[in-house]
């Protein structure tokens, strides 16, 4: 298939261009550099071998992205542009992505696969019903994937890692000698050692499941939880760390943030119950990768 990634260049946009990659599908980027380098569509070109199409501009800009649809065929827009909840007004995260969705109807591409940032904020709920109303009204099979929070990185240690403050990069930073410990945010939570827990999913293992949603043409339509099913607290996911990589990490506890979403409780139709798709990386994993990459760092 030929696919665009909107937001090509980004976190998950690149890991999910590997992935589509590997599996025979030819991908176009539209990516506007604003949280993503050039450095990083240079690294996806050196690992996957192949020249990739990429395009810089803001795909609010209708008028460029028709031009873009006229020039080629696309079977399916993958959209990654959504930066983190707190990051963007829902408003304006709407209008682009209204944007992209009108284009892809009026050029007649069918399938449009998005990754919602939903968190556990009624805002991001609101627009990912939104979103489908309105890819519905334009004829065009939209297909949203809510994943629980996404970590780790490419084993090669070259891509860019997630946000600088989630929990796995400060623990890695702290690995690093980057900074001096972990501040745990809050040990009053109702788990069994009352700090915070999640559902941590491999980044690759994200870009897999987008890469299955595009392939399937026997997906239906609709709203999907990305999950792995295990709860991990902040810290458990320390002392995977620690045993993993060998190392100690100190660490203090400290208040909750007001900012702290709590873990989100879903009656979504999860993915891995209609598709093929598995998550395959486990935490251990995401310990060890984003530990590999801090050590590239110190190196340099
Ligand atoms: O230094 C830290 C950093 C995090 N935490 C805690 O660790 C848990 C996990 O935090 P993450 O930031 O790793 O994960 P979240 O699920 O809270 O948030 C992640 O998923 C969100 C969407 O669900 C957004 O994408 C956000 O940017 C991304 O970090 C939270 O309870 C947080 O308070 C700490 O105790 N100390």
């Amino acid at each position: 298939m030929q696919v665009l990634v909107v937001g090509g260049l980004g976190y998950v946009g690149s890991h999910t261009c590997l992935s589509l990659l590997e599996a025979g599908h030819s991908v176009h980027i539209v990516d506007n550099l604003e949280n993503s380098s050039l450095e990083t569509f240079k690294l996806l070109e050196k690992l996957s071998g192949k020249t990739i199409p990429w395009h810089r501009f803001d795909v609010s800009d209708e008028i460029q992205l028709k031009h873009l649809f006229t020039a080629h065929s696309f079977d399916a827009v993958i959209y990654l542009a959504s930066p983190s909840p707190n990051k963007q007004s829902s408003d304006v995260k709407k209008q682009t992505i209204s944007s992209v969705i009108k284009v892809c109807g009026v050029s007649g591409i069918a399938k449009l696969v998005y990754l919602s940032s939903a968190g556990s904020l009624d805002s991001n709920f609101k627009l990912e019903n939104e979103i489908y109303q309105e890819a519905n009204t334009y004829g065009v099979k939209a297909i949203l994937l809510r994943p629980t929070t996404i970590s780790g990185c490419h084993p090669s240690g070259m891509l860019p890692i997630g946000s600088p403050y989630a929990l796995i990069n400060q623990v890695g930073s702290v690995a690093s000698n980057e900074e001096e410990k972990v501040r745990v945010f809050g040990a009053d939570y109702g788990t069994k050692d009352g700090t915070a827990a999640r559902d941590y999913l491999h980044v690759l293992d994200v870009a897999q499941a987008i890469t299955t949603s595009t392939g399937s043409f026997l997906l239906r339509r609709g709203t999907y939880q990305l999950s792995t099913g295990v709860s991990t607290t902040v810290l458990e996911m320390i002392n995977t760390y620690e045993v993993v990589n060998r190392l100690a990490i100190p660490c203090e506890v400290i208040e909750r943030t007001a900012a702290d979403a709590l873990g989100v409780e879903t009656d979504l139709q999860s993915f891995r119950e209609v598709t093929t798709w598995e998550p395959q990386r486990s935490l251990e994993d995401i310990c060890r990768d984003i530990h590999s990459v801090k050590s590239i760092y110190e190196l340099i």
